[in-house]
């Protein structure tokens, strides 16, 4: 377990922020100037801090020198030297696990280039490499991908996950993307200037109306896990989750993988009755657990579907006209077009 606690004062800023980050990936989430990579800088020992309580499994790491704390550290750009091949910038950071590593990346046909003639993309899975074979304790992933457009974020993605599915180290990962972060991250925290807003499991986080101020709109919204139950003639996959089946577009996954679907909120429909004559595929029977008003003309709703948490945010006019309340029962609709293919993962 890796216990954070720092605090320091720029002026005009001032964070002060205690977290925990068990092993498997801790999402750091927040807007531009919140205070992330500053986390990122304290953990990693290049922030003099004003107070700084680090540990890794009861070891103190804040009184140690950066190249003590055995953390790895991957940025937005790759940062590698321009003049050595992949291979002697793989072994710059160190040897562990080196055919592992090289494996798990995908980078085998690579290791006698050099970065200038690397993709994008290439270039991160390098730098991860980099990180890891110096056997870090501690993974420290600033916006890894917020520098590659879509195609090369989709290219690097499946092997952070499997470089997350094969580490088990604590992994802390930057992001603004809640795409991202649902796919990668078990755990969040929230950051907002410079404190913690909100932290937990994923699921039930961005399942929290009162998230959604933090998180934005755009980004609320459910993450259920399931299995991929099978791929039917007409393209669609059926996973099943705690809340009900769902189809989502697609090929996704083996039959009997482990799936994870994001449900941003403001695809979700709420009915009062099961809906009929209608073209959407995934009705979820809900109870409604909370209703929280915004500013704005929306309402978050909270439900509860089966053991799984969802999120709806709909107008303040239609939580009006069908006089929603606690413990409701309702119908959550999700056209399944509207699950991308990049939230199911
Ligand atoms: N060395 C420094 N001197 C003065 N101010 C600083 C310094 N480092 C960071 N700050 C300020 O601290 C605040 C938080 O910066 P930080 O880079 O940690 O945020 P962030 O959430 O990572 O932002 P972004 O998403 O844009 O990278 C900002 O207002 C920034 O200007």
């Amino acid at each position: 377990m890796l216990k954070v606690s720092v605090a320091k004062s720029f002026e005009g800023f001032s964070l002060d922020v205690a977290f925990e980050a068990p092993a498997g990936v801790t999402a750091i989430f927040g807007p531009s100037g919140s205070g992330k990579t500053s986390i990122i800088r304290a953990v990693a020992g290049v922030l003099d801090c004003d107070r700084a309580d680090i540990s890794l499994d009861g070891e103190v790491l804040s009184d140690l020198p950066p190249h003590k704390r055995k953390v790895g550290y991957v940025f937005q750009d790759a940062r590698l030297f321009p003049h050595m091949t992949v291979l002697k910038n793989l072994r710059y950071g160190g040897t562990h696990d080196e055919e592992a590593v090289i494996a798990v990346l995908g980078l085998g046909a690579l290791l006698e280039r050099y970065p200038a003639s690397l993709s994008g993309g290439e270039k991160q899975r390098v730098a991860l490499g980099r990180a890891l074979m110096s056997a870090p304790k501690v993974l420290l992933l600033d916006e890894p991908l917020s520098a590659l457009d879509g195609p090369r974020k989709a290219e690097v993605l499946p092997y952070l996950e499997a470089l997350r599915d094969q580490t088990s180290i604590p992994i802390l990962y930057v992001s603004h993307d809640m795409g991202e972060v649902a796919r990668m991250a078990s755990r969040i925290v929230v950051i907002d200037q410079g404190k913690v807003a909100l932290s937990g499991e994923v699921q039930d986080v961005l399942a929290d109306p009162a998230a959604v101020p933090f998180v934005g709109l755009g980004a609320a919204g459910a993450v259920l896990t399931g299995r991929v139950v099978g791929l039917a003639d007409d393209g669609l996959t059926k996973i099943e989750t705690g809340a009900g089946a769902l189809w989502v577009p697609g090929a996704v996954g083996r039959t009997g993988s482990h799936a994870r679907v994001r449900i941003p909120a403001q695809d979700v429909i709420l009915s009062r009755s099961a809906p009929k004559d209608m073209s959407a595929l995934n009705v979820l029977s809900a109870t409604i657990t909370a209703l929280e008003h915004g500013k704005g003309p929306g309402v978050a709703v909270a439900l509860q579907a089966g053991d799984a948490r969802l999120l709806a945010r709909i107008t303040k006019r239609s939580c009006q006209a069908m006089k929603l309340k606690d413990g409701d029962q309702v119908f959550a609709i999700l056209k399944a077009t509207a699950i991308a293919p990049s939230d199911v993962s």
